[in-house]
């Protein structure tokens, strides 16, 4: 089985790195020094248990790596539609693309078998670059748990979890969904198939919709802005508003909104993705967290007053910092 990891940064190159340890065929596409690292000294992961250096086939090229079984995405949102052309040398008659980013995914509304069935979302997928590029019957939908970062080119330090849920857009547990698992728990990942990926998907935006934009604007860590009574309420808000939506399109919830927030509280004195991508100079995922569910909001006839204001704000918190709708 043929794997590639295309955007092997953090959470990419972590599983690369497990991959590689386990002996699976993976190969990377990454780029810049990080790439260089990699080729020069293998790829370093830091993991509690300890550190390992493995060596890896990786490329800036996808020509160099030719068809797969299957491509793992984990570049941010914002970067895919672009590198779509880049990636076709990977993509065979039967390979299937496998979406590890977080925020809608673009193939949302491929196999609904509902009203809005074949539904293209702009704020993911401006002019359909993915939907026509890769084609939405080789996806693989994926929810990304894992936290890692790139602490140096070619070093990837795992922080926690390690859990890659896995479903087809039907629902169905595919030969290729099980196939994938399997070579993931090889490695030592968790990698269930689902059979409503959706509803996870929700469950991990609720968080991702609401924490990450109020930690850039407030530059305060999970822990504080979960518990300070102002925050919390319009995270609480905003998630309220996401579910209305989400219950419009079938989603059911398994937890509530407070046991959500106390999750992220628990998390403790986390930096999300978007303060930390702020801070250092990194195009901000916005368009993907926040800007699809307001999307959303108008494809289901949905008011979203807290959503709207918060991303006002935080769009233009990343113009002003040259990050965001540049
Ligand atoms: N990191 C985390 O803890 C978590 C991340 N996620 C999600 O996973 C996804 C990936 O995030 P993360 O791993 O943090 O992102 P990273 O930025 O660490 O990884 C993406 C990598 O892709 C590279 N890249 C971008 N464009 C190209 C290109 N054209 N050719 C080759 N390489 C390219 C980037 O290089 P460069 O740096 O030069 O741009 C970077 O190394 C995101 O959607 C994120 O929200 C989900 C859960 C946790
Ligand atoms: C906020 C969190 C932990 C999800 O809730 C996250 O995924 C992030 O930092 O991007």
């Amino acid at each position: 089985m043929k794997i590639c990891i295309f955007g092997a940064g953090a959470i990419g190159g972590y599983m690369g790195a497990k991959l590689a340890q386990a002996g699976a065929d993976v190969s990377l596409v990454a780029r810049g020094p990080h790439l260089k690292a990699m080729r020069e000294n293998g790829l370093r992961l830091i993991e509690e248990s300890g550190e390992t250096t493995v060596n890896v086939t990786a490329s800036d090229n996808a020509a160099d790596l030719g068809p797969q079984d299957y491509v793992i995405v984990t570049l941010k949102a914002h970067s895919v539609p672009a590198v779509v052309p880049h990636m076709q040398p990977l993509i065979g008659e039967d390979t299937t693309i496998v979406s590890g980013v977080n925020g809608v995914p673009w193939w949302y509304f491929h196999k609904t078998g509902e009203d809005l069935e074949g539904t293209r979302l702009e704020t993911v997928d401006p002019g359909g670059a993915q939907w026509d590029g890769f084609g939405p019957d080789r996806v693989l939908g994926c929810v990304v748990y894992p936290a890692a970062e790139v602490i140096e080119p070619g070093v990837v330090k795992h922080i926690e979890g390690n859990r890659f849920s896995l479903g087809e857009p039907d629902g169905s547990k595919s030969e290729r969904a099980v196939a994938l698992s399997k070579a993931l728990m090889a490695a030592g990942l968790k990698a269930p198939v689902r059979p409503k990926i959706r509803d996870e998907i929700w469950v991990k935006l609720w968080g991702n919709l609401s924490f990450n934009p109020i930690s850039a604007l407030t530059h305060s860590t999970l822990d504080v802005l979960c518990t300070d009574p102002g925050t919390r309420e319009v995270a609480r808000n905003m998630m309220l508003e996401a579910q209305t939506i989400a219950e419009k399109l079938g989603v059911k919830f398994p937890i509530d909104v407070d046991r959500r927030i106390q999750g992220g509280a628990d998390v403790g004195a986390h930096r999300t993705s978007m303060l930390q991508d702020l801070d250092q100079g990194r195009p901000m995922e916005i368009d993907a967290l926040v800007g699809s569910v307001k999307e959303l909001g108008r494809v289901t006839q949905t008011p979203t007053p807290t959503i709207d204001t918060v991303l006002s704000l935080i769009a233009l918190r990343g113009k002003t910092a040259g990050l965001y709708g540049t």
